[in-house]
């Protein structure tokens, strides 16, 4: 006999058409690989989304197959909290942790936010990224989104000053965010920095490889500097701190929301400002982030943008402003 408490595990990958290409550091995109987890109980059925990510050593394949193992212990009771310890930090465990939040808020007919005592998500202004480029290319996307309060420009090593001084001129009004992606060197580092300085871009993401950062904690940093490949969950704040003024907290590197809410609560504690950023997916993977957007100085939530099409029922985005999630898509 199945009991009350047996929860039913069913996952896939999903392929969504990019609109266009994508392209940062590491090489250009054309379809985003999401991997969709529900879990159904009791007549109601929740649902996450994630992103595996080849940086970090995952796969679509290997995800699946790690959301698989989750079956039995979800058909045994397993629950969030537990789930916590089970699986790593990582895309499967989003996946999973987002889905069973769904769940939660599904069988009691109220939404997640008053559940968790979190108050209620309002319309947030998202950045918009502009992909990496000539400079000539990115001024012409960039003057094709010159109306956007945030954008989020990719940067890739050589050249990078051209590319800012060129992006600048296109979007006079925009506030800048630059995102290297781990491009940059010690030796262009003090160089590119301050072209971002003179462009009047605010912050900038990930200049130097993770692991290779010591030598942001020993220059004069012109500018705000946020971690993101440097930083994935909350054991990794504190060996940071002398590096970065802010965090880019990412649901499908802390896996999942139950862990990003810790995160960002203790990175605040540590003075980091606060990114809430994403991979390229559907609005199912920016509705549990749309809850950390509420305290984030950043809010990165453009995936479904970049899009040929979302999902149905997707967040609704009134140019770059994004409305919280109805029930039906999540949450
Ligand atoms: C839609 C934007 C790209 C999302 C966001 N604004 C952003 O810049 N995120 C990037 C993460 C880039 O996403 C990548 C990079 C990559 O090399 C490979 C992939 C992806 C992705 O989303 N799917 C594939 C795995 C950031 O902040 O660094
Ligand atoms: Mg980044």
């Amino acid at each position: 006999m199945t009991s009350s408490l047996s929860r039913k595990l069913a996952a896939s990958i999903e392929r969504w058409p990019i609109a266009g290409s994508f392209t940062i550091s590491r090489g250009a995109k054309t379809e985003a690989v999401t991997v969709v987890a529900t879990v159904s109980q009791g007549g109601h059925t929740g649902r996450g989304e994630c992103v595996p990510y080849p940086r970090y050593g995952e796969t679509p394949e290997a995800t699946l197959q790690a959301l698989e193992a989750m079956r039995e212990p979800l058909s045994n009771g397993l629950d969030r909290q537990a789930l916590q310890a089970a699986m790593p930090a990582g895309a499967a465990r989003n996946a999973l942790d987002c889905a069973l939040l769904d769940l939660e808020a599904k069988s009691a007919g109220q939404r997640i936010w008053t559940l968790l005592g979190r108050p209620a998500p309002r319309p947030c202004t998202t950045a918009f990224t502009i992909s990496l480029g000539t400079p000539e290319a990115m001024a012409a996307a960039t003057a094709r989104a010159a109306h956007r309060p945030l954008l989020k420009i990719k940067l890739g090593g050589d050249g990078d000053g051209e590319r800012i001084s060129a992006v600048r001129k296109a979007a006079p009004e925009s506030e800048l965010i630059v995102d290297a992606n781990e491009a940059w060197t010690p030796d262009n580092l003090e160089q590119n920095l301050a072209a971002c300085a003179n462009a009047g871009v605010t912050l900038v993401e990930q200049p130097l490889p993770a692991g290779q950062d010591e030598a942001l904690a020993r220059i004069k940093r012109p500018i705000a500097v946020c971690a993101d490949e440097s930083v994935h969950d909350r054991a990794s704040l504190e060996g940071i701190r002398a590096r970065y003024d802010a965090v880019n907290v990412k649901l499908d590197k802390t896996g999942g929301l139950t862990e990003a809410l810790a995160m960002a609560d203790a990175a605040h504690v540590l003075g980091f400002e606060i990114m809430i950023g994403c991979m390229v997916a559907t609005s199912l993977a920016m509705a549990p982030a749309m809850l950390l957007a509420q305290q984030a100085r950043f809010v990165d939530l453009d995936g479904p943008l970049l899009l040929a099409r979302d999902r149905d029922g997707g967040l609704r985005y009134d140019g770059s402003l994004v409305y919280p999630p109805d029930a039906a898509l999540w949450g």
